[in-house]
């Protein structure tokens, strides 16, 4: 037992011997860098390189790791037995990914590449501003070297672009609208938003299917057209102007085009809005993908009378004065022109929000459609009608028969045939003669939607009524012009005027006399 302890004492001698010679010899900075030397050995003669992404990039977050997780959440080849799921803020769909550890081979233009998902315990909370999530997650990308150039080159950007495009499919569009007064919200924004869930699209729209069509050929177009934007120089941005009577549909239009294209709105309250800059610094907030909407452009300021009304110094003064006066004096369409693009700095011009659309500023960012509507075209600016300001015009119609199938088969499911002929025939007649809009049709359908005979009934009364009152009300409409025309001639020309009072005289003089034999007569009987 004794030989034991002192041949154990002597080999721990020798071990501390040599590790003090080890110590010596090699200090730990060359060690550490003796096993970097052995990893760039091995590394050499590997077929493969590696690339870490973290979740956490310094005290970021990568932007690139979650979309690596989401761009894998939709391969088809994930088959483990254990799968991570998560539902993301703001989305109606789970998603599901690697779970600890798990690897995922993936194929792109030929190249095959191997993900592995790393999750492994924070060994100490480091300092942050932020707290950090207890475990350390990350992908690692195993590629071949030969591979190393498409990988760097465009994998990881297809990774991006696919997860941008499965974020918009399961998120909720977003509803966008500027903060009162221009104030910033906790995350210094300028915009507030809440989930979109408007239920419009291009199959529940009554309109003419010829021209729903053009839409949606003109948003894919725009939404597909990268590459030509690109090669045309021209900015990535559309502009659409909705106009027509209210109820025609321009909002749910609004609403359907962001559902198709899948874009968040940006409902930009004008009114809200005090200064060019502010004005440009909300359209520096506002995302690519993305519809930005004013509502009203008529009545939401007096743009066109800006310089007059400078003297009030508030845009609520230019609201009341909201005359439409399109004889101000500088000139809107070339934007910044004319009074400076800043009116005393506390109001927005003309030619601030044509900036807004068409300028410089429209380009920050990319893919965003600018969208106005107005229930009166004839009071806006020209400026903002010329050619080359909103792209496409397009006029929300009272409902034509073909709008009104639409409203039939989403209300009551009729299909093409289900209404009788003599009908359809009967509806033909009035629905244009009626002007009766979208949204009028919907109330009458709404109401008796539990019985579909009567709703039709209903509505072809409706629409009988409606069309008899109009044609009336244009009859008087052109009694009272033509009594206008006779009276202005009459003022042009007196001598006419003097033959015009005699006839009335003399035809007035027949009246009294007729009068007269009537009373004769009764006085008779
Ligand atoms: N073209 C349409 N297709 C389907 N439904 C419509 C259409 N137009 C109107 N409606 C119905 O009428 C309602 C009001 O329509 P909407 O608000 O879109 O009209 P608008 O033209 O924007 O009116 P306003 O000018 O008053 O804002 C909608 O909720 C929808 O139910």
């Amino acid at each position: 037992m004794k030989e034991f302890w002192t041949t154990l004492a002597s080999v721990m001698g020798v071990w501390a011997f040599f590790q003090s010679i080890l110590h010596t010899v090699f200090p730990p900075e060359l060690r550490f860098a003796s096993l970097k030397l052995f990893h760039r050995f091995f590394n050499w003669f590997s077929a493969y390189c590696y690339y870490d992404i973290t979740e956490i990039d310094g005290v970021n977050t990568n932007e690139l790791y979650n979309a690596v997780q989401l761009y894998l959440s939709s391969s088809a080849s994930i088959t483990g037995n254990r799968l991570s799921l998560t539902r993301g803020l703001n989305s109606s769909a789970i998603t599901f990914g690697l779970s600890n550890n798990d690897r995922l081979m993936d194929t792109y233009n030929g190249v095959t590449v191997l993900w592995e998902h790393i999750v492994t315990q924070r060994q100490a909370q480091t300092f942050s501003w932020r707290p950090l999530p207890e475990e350390k997650r990350g992908f690692t990308l195993r590629v071949k070297k030969k591979d190393k150039a498409v990988i760097l080159g465009s994998y990881l950007d297809f990774v991006m672009e696919k997860a941008g495009e499965i974020r918009r499919n399961n998120q909720d569009r977003l509803l966008y609208t500027n903060s009162r007064g221009g104030s910033l919200d906790s995350r210094g924004h300028p915009w507030e938003s809440v989930p979109f869930k408007h239920p419009s699209t291009f199959d529940t729209l009554a309109m003419d299917p010829a021209k729903k069509g053009e839409i949606m050929a003109d948003l894919k177009d725009f939404a597909n057209g990268e590459a030509f934007y690109q090669r045309t120089g021209r900015a990535w941005k559309r502009g659409y102007l909705l106009y027509g009577p209210p109820g025609t549909g321009k909002s749910s239009m609004i609403a359907a085009m962001a559902n198709y294209l899948g874009y968040d709105i940006y409902d930009l309250e004008l009114t809200e809005v005090h200064t060019n800059s502010e004005l440009r610094k909300l359209l520096m907030k506002t995302s690519s993908k993305s519809i930005i909407v004013i509502e009203d452009i008529d009545c939401s300021i007096n743009l066109t009378n800006r310089k007059k009304n400078s003297g009030s110094g508030t845009n609520s003064g230019a609201r009341n004065n909201n005359n439409h006066n399109n004889t101000s004096n500088f000139d809107a369409s070339v934007p910044g022109s004319g009074n400076g693009g800043e009116d005393g700095g506390n109001s927005i011009t003309l030619s601030g929000l044509l900036n807004f659309t068409d300028g410089l500023w429209s380009c920050c960012g990319s893919e965003r459609i600018f969208l106005f509507t107005t229930n009166h075209i004839e009071k806006l600016d020209p400026a903002l009608l010329r050619s080359g300001r909103m792209d496409m015009h397009i006029f929300m119609s009272y409902c034509s028969f073909p709008a009104l199938k639409i409203l039939l088969k989403n209300y009551l499911g009729y299909n093409k045939g289900d209404l009788e002929k003599d009908l359809e025939e009967e509806f033909k007649q009035v629905m244009d003669k009626a002007e009766m809009t979208p949204a009028d049709i919907s109330e009458v359908l709404i109401k008796n939607r539990r019985d579909k005979e009567r709703a039709v009934w209903e509505l072809l009364e409706a629409l009988k009524l409606r069309a008899d009152k109009k044609s009336k009300e244009m009859m008087i409409n052109a009694t009272d012009l033509e009594v206008e025309e006779q009276e202005k001639r009459a003022l042009e020309n007196p001598k006419e005027n003097g033959e015009l009072q005699e006839n009335c005289d003399k035809r007035g003089g027949d009246d009294d006399l007729e009068n007269a034999d009537q009373i004769n007569d009764e006085k008779i009987n």
